[in-house]
């Protein structure tokens, strides 16, 4: 059964006009590994730690301010959250259809509350917690092309023509402001487009960001803004010591103007300058290490990296079944082409590398979690092909071919072919990033040793069910099995309105 929302009451939960408070039993484990009659063995204390979560229920109005809001992806998004504010329904060849979040985590999947007279009771995962609503959003965000919003959803060619007409009124008056443009960074086939630029300096590029983003939230009289890469994706920056490895070193280099630091990098430093959380969205090495050291010292949150949506959000599926079914899996091939923008920007090897490593390295926390099967230090095969043809736009077509080492020297063999439509795919997720992105700041917690409440960590590790190349703090492990993250967040959320983690044993029946 399926229920709208729901209230906790427990002597662990408390509901104030301003915030939700908590007190959690946390359990979980301590190891020990002593040598013990000559022998060393592992030893697993189980431990439970208290904590208190408190939820400022306040929703701001919150502005999102995309970096390529005339992209594909930003186009696309404006256009779904404006087609469900406005009910706005469309004829297809096969139907009329209704505007819908499909593929939003928060606005389209659910979460199991309990069973009552035998049956499971589930409630939407935006039930959980206060978010905000995604129709209240004011969306902006900078271009290096200027065509308006209707334009650039034109451009895209993802959404049907019936509904692109009736969203026309709604978006040409849209348009994206200059962008920060740096031809060394990305792909030479996206020159054309660059008409709409900010001029100057790195430094003087940076400043014109910081008021940007001050003069979007004084106009549009929003409370807070979250910002969003969703442009094109870069090369890698190279990481050097004196450049970007330190704070210090990386603002330096800024006052030189030096020619390494990447137009991401300085649309994040302004972010974490402003205080205002900054998102990744693609694959390149935006937060170099001065860059995380900055975001710490001020406590601002980032995250990223690389939207997963489609081909790599599957194989963070079909990995974890296999090893976690005891199956080797030996060979991973990972092919798709595509003929959007981004395709055509990835067509250049030094961008697509920055793809290939983060559609690379998702299968690692999986294959390092099982010593039976895998050796220290093994890997399967794994290889990443992406191909850019014009004719499929943005209907991504991804082949993957597993083979897996079954019993007694069995092979199996699986194969799929996935459109994934990748606008269609990456949109919701780009709102649940800035949804979830903004609903964090609003958390505070403190364990029964500590002082005082605080934030999450600003290297926002919660938003990991949504990257491909989750970003960490330094020393934290990294997941990458779909089902773990999305365990993780739930029940984080979960635990911040009293709720224990949803562990599936329903004892009750058993
Ligand atoms: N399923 C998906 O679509 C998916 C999944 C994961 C990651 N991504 C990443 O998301 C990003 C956007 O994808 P898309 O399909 O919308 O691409 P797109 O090429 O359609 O849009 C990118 C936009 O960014 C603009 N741009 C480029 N550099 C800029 C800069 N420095 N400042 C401001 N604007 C800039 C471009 O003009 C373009 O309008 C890409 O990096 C892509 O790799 C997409
Ligand atoms: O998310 P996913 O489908 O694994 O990966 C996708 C790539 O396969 C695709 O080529 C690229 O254009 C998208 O930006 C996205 O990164």
């Amino acid at each position: 059964m399926f229920i709208e929302s729901f209230k906790v009451e427990s002597p662990n939960v408390k509901y104030t006009e301003n915030e939700i408070h908590s007190v959690y039993d946390y359990h979980t484990t301590e190891l020990v590994h002593e040598s013990k009659n000559g022998a060393y063995q592992w030893t697993v204390k189980p431990k439970t730690v208290k904590y208190e979560f408190k939820t400022d229920t306040h929703v701001p109005k919150l502005g999102v301010m995309l970096v390529g809001w005339g992209g594909n992806n930003g186009s696309t998004l404006t256009a779904g959250v404006i087609a469900n504010r406005e009910g706005i329904s469309w004829a297809t060849k096969e139907k009329v259809q209704q505007a819908n979040y499909f593929g939003s985590l928060t606005q389209a999947s659910s979460i199991r509350v309990g069973s009552f007279n035998g049956e499971e009771i589930y409630a939407p995962f935006k039930s959980l917690l206060p978010m905000v609503n995604p129709e209240e959003i004011v969306f902006g965000g900078w271009d290096i092309s200027d065509m308006n919003l209707a334009d650039a959803m034109g451009r895209a060619k993802v959404l049907d023509i019936d509904l692109q007409k009736q969203l026309r009124p709604f978006m040409e008056h849209m348009v994206p402001l200059p962008g920060i443009y740096d031809p060394d960074f990305i792909a030479a086939n996206q020159g054309s487009r660059a008409n709409h630029l900010i001029k100057g300096t790195k430094k003087e590029q940076l400043e014109h960001v910081i008021k940007d983003i001050r003069d979007f939230k004084e106009k549009n009289e929003v409370d807070k803004v979250v910002v969003l890469w969703t442009a094109n994706t870069e090369r890698y920056s190279n990481v050097v010591a004196g450049l970007n490895d330190t704070t210090e070193n990386l603002m330096s280099s800024l006052d030189k103007n030096e020619a390494e630091i990447s137009p991401s990098t300085l649309y994040a430093i302004a972010c974490v300058l402003e205080n205002v959380p900054f998102i990744n969205g693609s694959p390149q090495n935006t937060f170099v290490p001065g860059l995380i050291e900055l975001a710490i010292k001020r406590n601002s949150l980032i995250g990223g990296d690389d939207f997963k949506s489609g081909q790599t959000k599957m194989k963070s599926v079909l990995v974890d079944f296999l090893v976690g079914a005891g199956i080797k899996p030996t060979s991973i091939v990972s092919y798709n082409h595509l003929g959007n923008n981004d395709g055509m920007n990835l067509s250049a090897p030094q961008t697509f590398r920055s793809k290939e490593i983060s559609k690379s390295n998702v299968v690692d926390d999986m294959v390092a979690s099982n010593g039976i099967l895998f050796d220290s230090g093994e890997h399967p095969d794994h290889v990443v092909v992406i191909k850019y043809v014009p004719y499929v736009g943005d209907s991504k077509r991804a082949m993957d071919e597993y083979t897996s080492e079954i019993f007694m020297g069995g092979k199996n063999t699986i194969v799929m072919h996935n459109t994934c439509e990748d606008s269609l795919l990456a949109a919701p997720i780009i709102l649940d990033l800035v949804l979830l992105a903004e609903l964090t700041t609003r958390i505070e917690f403190k364990a029964e040793n500590e002082g005082k409440f605080h934030s999450f960590h600003p290297v926002a590790t919660i938003l990991s069910y949504l990257s491909k190349a989750p970003l960490v703090p330094p020393g934290t492990p990294v997941v990458n099995a779909l089902s773990k993250q999305r365990a993780m967040l739930e029940n984080i959320l979960r635990a911040c309105v009293g709720l224990a983690p949803e562990n599936n044993m329903i004892l009750e029946y058993k």
